[in-house]
């Protein structure tokens, strides 16, 4: 590609304002050869429509520059020569665009000045699907040749490819109970393919180590163009039907619909008739959400007068007919230049790789990261640093690279090498046997901040309400917090500087977080997250030390020596004091007033259920499973998960199931909670 065609391509992002007419002309020439001849389009549709904007903004202020080859005069490309030339019928028409509720107005003013019956006609909306126009010629009922649409005037002969696709029918029924058919019978219709078998296809084509296609569209359209039928046999192709192009015998748009229907040409069954324009208006507001749920590509909605004589005699303005429009998508594929590529760490020490872009808007919104997927999708494309890419951002799904644009290379492109190291904690990275995926398996790295935060807000350990996951994700992203005790410094007008945040939300939240400075010794323990110390264990010390403090100064053998710790319990413990990170964490904890000390019940207590080993089943009333644990060990119980021959007692709930009748066979005590809480708290 020449510099000039990359200039254009580069300064989209920039203010595009006063292109050179006859560059402008030779680029969107260019750019449709690539489009509808090679279908290796290097500029998304957005792009192109912008392109073909300015031209038509010059051309409209200067009327006598136009010249017959003007794109704006012409749609879609000649013909490829290795296609038989097929002269159509009657002009095959592209459609003018609209991208605002004011454009449709526009149109529908001017249209209905030309002839004031437009304001009496209907409309019928149609999905603006994204494939290819095929025209399909019909003989006493019989499929004889089909056509691309090629310049409009003459389009490709590719009738034996159409004859693989299954929908298309070969033979029109012409004895159809009350259906005539004309003789000569021509028919407009979209082939294109489904999401679905898009998606399927390309599945079978990796697994087969073989290059994957773009989108369904120009898959579509590079399938019907081949030269072997029976590769396009093998291309799941379909069709839907929209319009005749000659001896139509219905006179409205809608029963031309249902009278194609009626002749087994497959049909939208998304197409709505609409009264008047306000109520076509608002019909248009709909499309956006029902663009999701359709199960194929669509690029807009089609608007068209129901009344075909009077879009007839309405005529057309270059190549576009006056008595329809169609009203444009927001895109959701662009262009913009990959700057870097950077590297997330996830929860679970997972590396992800992130494209990071040039700010390009995408639907209205601003682009400037999309996902990479992983690192073999980067080797698989080819993607380079510096490449210009094709973005995609639909609906809710987070924006991703299609690929890189070739053709747009300087040289100046860099190959991506991925890291050797966790970019946050600079350890060695390492590759799981039999994944894709390499992680960072330094537990202390910064990005395993957030599966700490996660474990430290959880019901049995600082119980923090309304903290999920997803907070907790945009509170680290934020950088608002970087340890447990970082929770505790949030203020409220950060936390409504973040998505999502109202007032309610922030103040609940912060509430949430202040009321677990409440929480005992054992559970500020638990939520530590010690390796090997759940919450019995974490009870256990809760009981035995005066503070954190305190337990920070026990040596591995004053651990050892409590009841039911061993070596390696013993170990973790003192393990996680020696951390830095942890014990400034610690540090900060209690500059934040989260201290719990040992409670006077804690320590007062009598202790009358010593020695014993419990274990609780069933839904309880008195207690909560937390609470529970905490009196029974409070009183110097011990609780444990299964019950054994060492259980003394087991706690029972409502609807106790095996652990009641595993209990009974082994002759262990049964208690109810009351029963327990007499025990506990008899006098001696
Ligand atoms: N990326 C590029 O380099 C590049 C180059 C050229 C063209 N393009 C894109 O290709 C498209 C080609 O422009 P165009 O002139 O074909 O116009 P168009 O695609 O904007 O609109 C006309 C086409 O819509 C299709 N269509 C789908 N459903 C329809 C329905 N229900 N009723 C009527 N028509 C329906 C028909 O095939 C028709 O030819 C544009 O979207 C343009 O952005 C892109
Ligand atoms: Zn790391």
């Amino acid at each position: 590609m020449n510099k000039a065609k990359i200039a254009i391509i580069q300064s989209m992002d920039e203010n595009y304002t006063f292109p050179d007419y006859e560059q402008l002309k030779k680029d969107i020439h260019y750019h449709n050869y690539r489009y509808h001849v090679m279908d290796d389009p290097v500029i998304s549709d957005y792009e192109f429509d912008q392109l073909l904007l300015s031209l038509r903004a010059i051309e409209a202020l200067h009327p006598d520059w136009i010249t017959p080859d003007s794109p704006t005069q012409r749609s879609g490309a000649p013909p490829a020569e290795r296609f038989e030339k097929v002269r159509h019928p009657a002009p095959i028409l592209s459609l003018a665009n609209a991208f605002s509720e004011d454009d449709i107005r526009t149109w529908y003013e001017r249209i209905a000045k030309i002839d004031e019956r437009v304001r009496q006609s209907s409309f019928v909306l149609e999905p603006k699907i994204d494939g290819l126009t095929v025209v399909l010629h019909y003989h006493n009922g019989v499929f004889v040749q089909g056509a691309t649409r090629g310049d409009g005037e003459v389009g490709e002969d590719i009738t034996a490819n159409l004859r693989t696709i299954l929908s298309i029918p070969l033979k029109i029924p012409v004895e159809a109970g009350d259906v005539e058919v004309p003789e000569v019978l021509v028919v407009r219709a979209e082939a294109f393919i489904m999401l679905k078998d898009f998606e399927r296809l390309n599945q079978e084509l990796a697994e087969k180590g073989e290059k994957i296609y773009q989108n369904p569209r120009n898959t579509a359209a590079g399938s019907l163009r081949q030269l072997d039928s029976a590769l396009v046999a093998q291309r799941p192709l379909t069709i839907l039907s929209y319009a005749i192009v000659i001896n139509n015998p219905r006179d409205s748009q809608w029963e031309t619909l249902e009278y194609l229907k009626r002749l087994g040409f497959p049909v939208s069954d998304y197409s709505q008739r609409c009264e008047n324009l306000e109520e076509m208006i608002a019909c248009t507001r709909g499309w956006l959400e029902k663009r999701e749920k359709i199960p194929f590509d669509i690029d807009g909605v089609v608007i068209k007068l129901d009344d075909l004589r009077l879009a007839d005699e309405l005529g057309f303005v270059g190549k576009d007919p006056r008595g329809s429009i169609a009203l444009k998508f927001p895109a959701q594929e662009v262009t913009t230049k990959l700057n870097d590529i950077g590297v997330n760490v996830g929860r679970t020490g997972v590396l992800t790789p992130y494209a990071i872009l040039e700010p390009v808007e995408i639907g209205g919104v601003t682009v400037k990261q999309a996902t990479l997927h992983n690192f073999d999708y980067i080797e698989e494309k080819d993607i380079r640093v510096g490449d210009r890419v094709l973005v995609k951002r639909a609906g809710e799904v987070i924006p991703y690279i299609i690929g890189p644009i070739t053709d747009a290379r300087n040289g100046d492109e860099k190959p991506y090498e991925m890291p050797k190291e966790c970019p946050v904690c600079h350890q060695p990275v390492e590759n799981i046997e039999g994944e894709v995926a390499w992680y960072c398996i330094n537990s202390s790295c910064p990005a395993q901040i957030i599966r700490n935060i996660e474990h430290y807000v959880s019901r049995g350990a600082m119980d923090i309400v309304g903290l999920g996951i997803k907070i907790v994700e945009q509170l680290v992203d934020a950088g608002l917090v970087n340890d447990v005790a970082d929770l505790y410094m949030l203020k409220r007008d950060a936390l409504l500087a973040l998505e999502g945040f109202k007032d309610k939300k922030a103040d609940n939240l912060l509430e949430a977080i202040e009321a677990s400075k409440t929480q005992t010794l054992g559970r500020l323990i638990t939520a530590l997250g010690i390796r090997g110390i759940g919450e019995i264990a974490a009870e256990d010390l809760g009981r035995r030390f005066d503070d954190l403090d305190a337990l920070a100064q026990a040596g591995t053998s004053d651990l050892e020596a409590i009841e039911g710790f061993g070596p390696n319990m013993a170990k973790a413990i003192t393990d996680w004091f020696s951390i830095q990170k942890n014990q400034e964490t610690v540090r900060k904890l209690k500059a934040a007033g989260v201290w719990p000390v040992r409670s006077e019940a804690e320590q007062t207590a009598p202790q009358t259920l010593a020695g014993k080993k419990f274990v609780v089943t069933g839904s309880l009333v008195d207690f909560t499973r937390e609470d529970i644990k905490v009196y029974i060990s409070q009183h110097g119980g011990k609780v444990s998960d299964s019950v054994s021959k060492q259980t003394d007692y087991l706690v029972v709930g409502e609807n106790a199931g095996s652990k009641l009748d595993k209990a009974r066979d082994l002759g262990v005590t049964i208690l109810t909670e009351a029963q327990l809480k007499s025990l506990a708290e008899r006098e001696e």
